[in-house]
């Protein structure tokens, strides 16, 4: 009885060595099957997919930023990953959205945690663009769930690092671009401007989406615009519609090396009640899924999506739609390391 049931739970923890295709190319393990083992057991990880130390290398990582000293009001982002990967539980393995099966076309996985210390943002930064800079260097992709919005900054460091200065694309309510806070430099209001400062974003190509909500004052828009930021609003995007707002932006980015960060608080908090810096006013789940898509042929090489505050969410709400941005997200890139593949 004991046994059998020990046996089950192997079952249900275990997963198939990775495999080969007649071919010889490694076929990627994707995650665990929910209409065999009930999705709602063993342990989360992104879409239950295998871990990284489970497949060796993945063309995307998955990985979690535990961090939120940098939050200027209510914290709890650090705990943002763990939820987003328990929301993602309920995604499936095809995305009709995109035509793909973003888990099948490429190695997907779980990398885990990054160590970032809580006492020490300096510091932090430092663990997370070396904790990045090693993946990157295997040649994947990531997909950072956040964590608040300051480490956008060691991330994009890491990303330029390999792919040289990227073009931008930040959805968010904020600008990102302040100075300082309490004169701290590296907070979660300031992550934009300090990459312009640090050479690490292409500066003709950035773009913030969903913008809304009252600054500290004109200057505020001055800089960014001097930084070589174009803002599309959350009015823009109700007026005009996704389709125009996804053409425009496609122009904007062109072939260049694309990162693209998702604040989750883009969203309405209608959307996104579980963040730390709410706006009234924002984008529907809905609206910001169908911008994603309309990037397919854009050269996306990493992602995050941050500021998700368990503690101030509600049935999921806001996990589930971060669990949903990043699934489209990872099939923008799958689809992209497939490209790439049948191209070679
Ligand atoms: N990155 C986020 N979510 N918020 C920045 C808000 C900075 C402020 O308190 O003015
Ligand atoms: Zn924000
Ligand atoms: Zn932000």
């Amino acid at each position: 009885m004991e046994r059998s049931a020990l046996s089950q739970v192997t079952v249900t923890l275990g997963r198939m060595s990775t495999h080969r295709e007649p071919s010889g190319a490694a076929i990627p393990r994707g995650p665990v099957d929910s209409s065999r083992v009930p999705r709602y057991a063993g342990p989360a990880t992104f879409a239950r997919l295998p871990r990284l130390d489970e497949v060796g290398t993945a063309d995307v990582a998955v990985l979690g930023v535990p961090f939120d000293s940098g939050v200027s009001y209510r914290p709890g982002a650090r705990f943002g990953g763990n939820a987003i990967r328990e929301a993602s539980r309920l995604l499936r393995p095809y995305n009709p959205a995109q035509d793909a099966a973003p888990f099948a076309l490429a190695q997907v996985a779980d990398a885990g945690d990054v160590v970032a210390n809580p006492f020490d943002i300096g510091e932090a930064v430092r663990m997370v663009e070396a904790a990045a800079g090693e993946l990157l260097d295997t040649g994947t992709r990531l997909m950072t769930l956040g964590g608040d919005h300051t480490i956008a900054l060691p991330l994009l460091r890491a990303v330029a690092r390999r792919h040289g200065p990227v073009a931008l694309l930040h959805f968010d309510a904020h600008l990102d671009t302040w100075d300082t806070y309490f004169g701290a430099g590296y907070t979660h209001g300031t992550p934009f401007r300090r990459a312009v400062e640090e050479g690490i974003l292409d500066t003709s190509a950035l773009s913030h989406v969903g913008i809304r909500g009252p600054l500290y004052g004109p200057r505020d828009l001055d800089d960014d615009r001097k930084m070589g930021f174009g803002i599309i609003t959350a009015a823009d995007v109700l007026r005009r519609g996704v389709d125009e707002v996804a053409q425009q932006l496609r122009e904007r980015i062109g072939g260049r090396p694309l990162y693209i960060s998702v604040d989750i608080d883009v969203l309405d908090p209608a959307h996104a009640p579980g963040t730390g810096t709410p706006e009234a006013g924002g984008l529907t789940s809905r609206e910001l899924l169908e911008i994603l898509r309309g990037l397919a042929d854009c050269r996306l090489v990493s992602a995050d999506v941050v500021e998700v505050s368990p503690p101030y969410d509600h049935a999921e709400i806001t996990a589930v739609a971060a669990s949903h941005t990043a699934y489209e997200l990872t099939t923008l890139m799958s689809r992209q390391v497939a490209g790439e593949r049948a191209a070679r």
